[in-house]
């Protein structure tokens, strides 16, 4: 844990927040720090994709319309940056030629920062990296919580014989025993599928799921009593695949399915999370190339700007 007085970001009122290079929210650098409690790290990696390609650019897209938030999170009533030493760590350079290699590289970047006390907001990236960032996660905690936020299941077992891919890192994190399994769920997840054994599969996993629909027709509040039953005070990873989104909400991403939640649902969703026991998150599949406005890259900026104030919060309290 940092013992420095938390940094913060640049003063907007002082230096255009459209001046200078990007990182989350004009916060400092890590190097500029030293050591962070959360610390907000990039993955240019999009070499697991089933569609469209383009998520290797999403965490430096999500950085570039973070510039606009602010300092206070009224909806958390907290100033996250203030509680806490939050710093960009800069991105984690992987091999787009092989997916294995680059798995093992996100693993090792991910514990080399996690041993240094810092809680990890992984702006992606494809779906693949949440494998090695349960891995890193894992290691620490033992097996955590996951709250999956996602239009799609990602357990499928594999695609064109490759086992590391954007549609099965869930299924790999049950078989190597990473995930705790009374406490899995997909929310949001809709649209076609293989086949009935797709759903089959996922719930022989442990999975529970809130479907795009549910949220809809239970609303939020009750959703977000469902799943903090389901997760009680285990360790939580989240991790939001921005296509949970409708397309309407987040057009810039690679696997588009419609009847998706709004920016409202899913923020109001995380910040319903606020005291549990979030030990890190990401956010990935932002492919700015289809996007339009930053509509998704600024839906993604906030995501990770209410995921980092429940992290922010919780390291407070617990000093
Ligand atoms: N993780 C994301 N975004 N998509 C998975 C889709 C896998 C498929 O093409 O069936
Ligand atoms: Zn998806
Ligand atoms: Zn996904």
């Amino acid at each position: 844990m940092s013992s420095a007085q938390p940094r913060g970001p640049v003063d907007s009122s002082r230096v255009p927040r459209y001046a200078g290079p990007a990182t989350f929210a004009r916060l400092p650098r890590l190097d500029e720090v030293g050591i962070a409690d959360v610390a907000v790290v990039g993955v240019p990696f999009d070499s697991g994709v089933s569609y469209r390609p383009g998520a290797r650019f999403g965490g430096n897209a999500i950085r570039e319309a973070s510039r606009l938030l602010r300092p206070y999170n009224p909806a958390q009533d907290a100033s996250p940056f203030a509680l806490a030493q939050v710093a960009d760590a800069g991105d984690i350079a992987v091999n787009p030629f092989d997916i294995g290699e680059a798995v093992e590289s996100v693993q090792a970047a991910a514990g080399d920062l996690l041993d240094t006390g810092a809680r990890l907001m992984t702006l992606g990236g494809d779906h693949t990296i949440a494998l090695p960032l349960l891995r890193a996660v894992a290691r620490k905690h033992g097996p955590v919580a996951l709250l999956h936020f996602d239009a799609h299941l990602d357990t499928w077992d594999t695609y064109f014989g490759a086992a590391y891919t954007h549609g099965t890192p869930f299924r790999r994190a049950v078989e190597e025993g990473i995930l705790d399994t009374s406490a899995l769920s997909h929310v949001g997840t809709r649209g076609p599928l293989y086949g009935r054994k797709d759903l089959d599969d996922d719930e022989r996993m442990g999975f529970g799921i809130v479907t795009s629909a549910d949220v809809m027709r239970r609303g939020v509040d009750e959703v977000v009593q469902q799943l903090r039953e389901r997760i009680g005070d285990r360790p939580l990873y989240v991790s939001v695949d921005i296509d949970v989104l409708d397309p309407a909400h987040a057009p810039g991403t690679g696997t588009p399915e419609a009847g998706g939640l709004t920016s409202r649902e899913l923020l109001e969703i995380l910040r319903g999370l606020a005291g549990c026991r979030l030990v890190s998150a990401d956010v990935v599949e932002v492919a700015p190339a289809y996007d339009h406005a930053e509509i998704t890259s600024v839906a993604a900026s906030h995501t990770a700007y209410e995921l980092t104030t429940i992290m922010a919060r919780q390291i407070a309290a617990s000093r």
